[in-house]
């Protein structure tokens, strides 16, 4: 184990200083692309006005024949797209695949300056993180860039969720983790073929009535994800990174898209991946905090003056505790509304109505 004073040391001679806090930048949509793609590339321009993160996919998805051709098609859109407030990252192939080393021999000294995160997918432990934080560290150096590239792990294999507070802490890179559900069912030999979202057959059922136990019994689909989702942020919150819930494949149900990421978001999460355009508005509505709560979030900080005691505001008891609350609510609409003008806007009218 690495000592705590060496923890913020670089790993390699001449790489830049590792971060002390990693910085909240806007991030309610990842929205994945493949850069290979043509007709994907050629929405890059639009899409940067539109998302808080685009996400040069390299692994599932891309055809195995197609590797290098998203690979270079990533440095190409890196070279020579201006990005503005919205960030770059990419998602290498695993570890364990055969593209994984080129994927960072290739793109940290290509455009490592206009990349802000990898993604690493299927991280078991901490091992998976301190690998690539030390090759991060040596492209770095010998690129000569002057800010650390940093690191998001997929939570996709069964061993990585027994293994996800070490992961979240293993490097001051971690920047975040996101749910795989995909390969994490597979990993975990659970029963659904889906990409994220419920099953109808993962369900409760209400007591029986009399003695027929058929008849006038309301069942209700439950959260095959609550579990991971929970731990996830957990570990997050517990090591200063941020949670994301990852994709939702049904891109036709924007409805059920909606109702799983707002899951996310009530319970910590600061984001999910878009896979479609389509998901995009729904990532970007679902994670900003509607006008309503943030105006009453305001409320309840000015009432509760100093932040101790109680007061009663509509009949709900306010106290230390409820202001905590209030103040995540404002300072994300704040950090949102910095980026986003419509929602400062919107923002700005709920307080005044
Ligand atoms: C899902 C798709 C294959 C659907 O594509 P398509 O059939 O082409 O959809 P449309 O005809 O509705 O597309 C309309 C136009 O929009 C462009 N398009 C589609 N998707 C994107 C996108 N993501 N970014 C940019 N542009 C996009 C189409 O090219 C059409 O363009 P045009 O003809 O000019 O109008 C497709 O959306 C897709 O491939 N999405 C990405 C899938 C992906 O990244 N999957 C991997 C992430 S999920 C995962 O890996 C699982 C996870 O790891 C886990 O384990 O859980
Ligand atoms: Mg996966």
């Amino acid at each position: 184990m690495r000592s705590p004073k060496d923890f913020f040391r670089p790993l390699a001679l001449g790489a830049p200083q590792p971060v002390r806090e990693i910085p909240f930048r806007p991030s309610r949509a990842l929205h994945f692309f493949d850069p290979g793609n043509p007709k994907m590339a050629a929405k890059v321009p639009d899409l940067v006005t539109q998302v808080d993160v685009l996400v040069g996919n390299l692994e599932d998805a891309i055809p195995a024949d197609r590797k290098e051709v998203a690979r270079e098609g990533l440095v190409e859109i890196g070279k020579n797209t201006d990005f503005g407030d919205a960030q770059l990252w990419t998602r290498m192939n695993s570890l364990d695949s055969p593209w994984a080393l080129d994927d960072l021999l290739t793109l940290v000294p290509a455009i490592g300056h206009k990349l802000d995160v990898v993604i690493v997918p299927k991280v078991e432990g901490a091992q998976d993180i301190h690998y690539v934080d030390r090759l991060l560290a040596q492209l770095e150096a010998k690129a000569g860039l002057e800010r650390p590239i940093l690191v998001h792990a997929i939570l996709e294999t069964a061993t990585g969720v027994a293994n996800v507070e070490e992961i979240a802490g293993a490097s001051p890179r971690m920047q975040g983790i996101s749910l795989g559900p995909a390969d994490l069912a597979a990993s975990r030999r659970m029963k659904t073929t889906r990409v994220g979202g419920g099953h109808p057959g993962y369900l409760v059922r209400t007591d029986p009535v009399g003695e027929d136990i058929t008849a006038g019994r309301q069942t209700y689909q439950q959260d095959l994800w609550h579990y991971t989702v929970a731990r996830m942020v957990d570990a997050c919150a517990a090591n200063g990174i941020l949670p994301y819930y990852g994709p939702f494949g049904d891109i036709r149900d924007t409805v059920g898209c909606e109702d799983q990421f707002r899951n996310a978001f009530l319970l910590g999460c600061v984001g999910a991946w878009s896979l479609h355009p389509a998901q995009i508005k729904i990532a970007k509505k679902v994670f900003s905090p509607s006008p309503e709560d943030v105006a009453w979030a305001r409320r309840v900080i000015r009432e509760m003056g100093d932040g101790t005691g109680t007061v009663m505001i509509d009949g709900k008891m306010q106290d230390d505790a409820t202001v905590k609350q209030c103040r995540v609510v404002a300072e994300l609409a704040d950090q949102l509304a910095a980026r986003d003008p419509e929602l400062a806007e919107a923002y700005a009218q709920a307080q005044k109505d």
